[in-house]
């Protein structure tokens, strides 16, 4: 078995779960309320710009009542300590690795407190107030331009070649809290396996892709992450 250098995390709802953000497979999950071709598609926006944007207004709100658990701040802990290569890849859109203080972190899918101005098409900071009554964009100061700086299905996530890099180069994939069930994301563990890398899922329940990790634990991230970062 080689050395463990370079490493790749791959986190998903499952590892915010535990701070009170809803998942969106589970009982009461994220798609309960919505159909996902209703919130989270391009032509959802063009259809229905109010009900989009209240979508996302709602979690961003949600992020000021939730923290960082102790899945999260482990992660961040190893990012401060691990000396050889590592990646975290979050499909996430909440704030959560950001506030544990996940350095070494890329959001795949985009974040909740960024705005996407389709006007200049600059990304600014978003935090507070509601897109849902079209403010101007921080950059351009023009009106109604605004849209979550989210991926929403069809669309090309974020940073694909860094993400395809890594896995060339990583000599440990570790998927944690993620149902394994959207791609690009849910391939990623047979690219690593395919570059020869040892493969670890941490779950709550067997997800879609199990059988590609060479060990599965089974639990809670809060639980099992800090035993592992240990
Ligand atoms: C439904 C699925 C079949 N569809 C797709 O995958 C589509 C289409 C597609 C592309 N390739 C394919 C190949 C085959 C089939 C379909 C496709 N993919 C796309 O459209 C992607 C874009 C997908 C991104 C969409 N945006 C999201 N999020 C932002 C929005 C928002 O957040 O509102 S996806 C969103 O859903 C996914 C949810 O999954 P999870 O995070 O895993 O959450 P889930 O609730 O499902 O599971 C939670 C897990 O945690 C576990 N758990 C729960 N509690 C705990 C606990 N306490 N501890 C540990 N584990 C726990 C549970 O057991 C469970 O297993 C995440 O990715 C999340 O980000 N874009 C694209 O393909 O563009 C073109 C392209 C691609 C490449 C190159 C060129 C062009």
């Amino acid at each position: 078995m080689r050395d463990i250098h370079n490493i790749v995390i791959l986190t998903g709802a499952g590892v915010s779960a535990e701070s009170g953000v809803a998942t969106f497979r589970g009982p009461d999950g994220l798609w309960e309320g919505h159909r996902v071709e209703d919130v989270a598609t391009p032509e959802a926006f063009a259809r229905d710009p109010d009900l989009v944007q209240k979508f996302y207004d709602e979690r961003r709100a949600k992020l000021k009542t939730v923290e960082p658990n102790a899945a999260h701040q482990a992660l961040a802990k190893l990012d401060q300590a691990w000396p050889g290569d590592l990646l975290l890849v979050t499909q996430n859109v909440d704030d959560l690795h950001d506030r544990a203080g996940s350095q070494r972190l890329l959001h795949m899918h985009g974040e909740l407190n960024s705005a996407w101005c389709l006007a200049c098409g600059e990304r600014s900071s978003f935090l507070d107030g509601q897109m849902a009554l079209d403010p101007a964009c921080p950059k351009c100061d023009q009106f109604g331009f605004l849209r979550p700086d989210i991926v929403w299905f069809g669309e090309m996530p974020y940073e694909m070649e860094r993400i395809e890099l890594a896995l060339a180069q990583c000599d440990l994939f570790v998927s944690i809290g993620t149902s394994g069930a959207v791609y690009p994301a849910a391939g990623f563990v047979q690219s690593a396996r395919h570059y020869g890398a040892q493969t670890l899922e941490i779950n709550l329940y067997p997800s879609e892709g199990s059988f590609h990790f060479h060990e599965s634990r089974m639990g809670k991230a809060g639980e099992l992450v800090p035993d592992w970062v240990e």
